[in-house]
């Protein structure tokens, strides 16, 4: 990917950090999910007083994608932190490698996982998520 896309992936992240709805950890999460088409649908986390049904940013931004029929998707940017300070990557939860499993292909899609414009790494899925169980299982 190029390296002005990469940038543009990390700054929308950024920018859904002051969308993040966290008033009980206080752990600041944003995604930039990059469709095959080069179309960017943004998530934040969403905590609840009940917990459990707390959101990733990562599953927020796909499943407003899913939601509208996109599923082609090519790449996400997650940056996190406690307060919103980005100190170090905050990479996926089990549960949302396990949605990006279901619609990208481990073998190539990338997850780039950011602290700001200069520090930044990129995974496959596969790489995150080793042996993971899918839909082709299913076949
Ligand atoms: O993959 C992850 C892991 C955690 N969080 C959020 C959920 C919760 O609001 C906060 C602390 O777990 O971080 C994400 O958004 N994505
Ligand atoms: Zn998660």
């Amino acid at each position: 990917m190029e390296k002005t896309m990469i940038e543009k992936l990390i700054d929308t992240a950024i920018k859904q950090l002051d969308f993040s709805y966290t008033p009980y950890s206080g752990f600041k999460v944003g995604a930039a999910l990059l469709t095959k088409k080069g179309e960017i649908y943004t998530g934040c986390n969403i905590e609840n007083a009940s917990y459990t049904p707390t959101n990733c940013a990562e599953r927020t931004a796909i499943f407003k994608a899913v939601s509208e029929g996109v599923r082609n998707f090519q790449a996400i940017c997650i940056v996190g932190g406690k307060n919103g300070v980005l100190t170090e990557y905050a990479a996926p939860c089990g549960v949302c490698r396990q949605v990006m499993m279901e619609f990208c292909d481990p073998e190539t899609f990338q997850i780039i996982l950011a602290v700001d414009k200069e520090k930044y790494d990129i995974f496959t899925l596969n790489e995150l998520l080793p042996l993971g169980f899918g839909p082709s299982n299913l076949l």
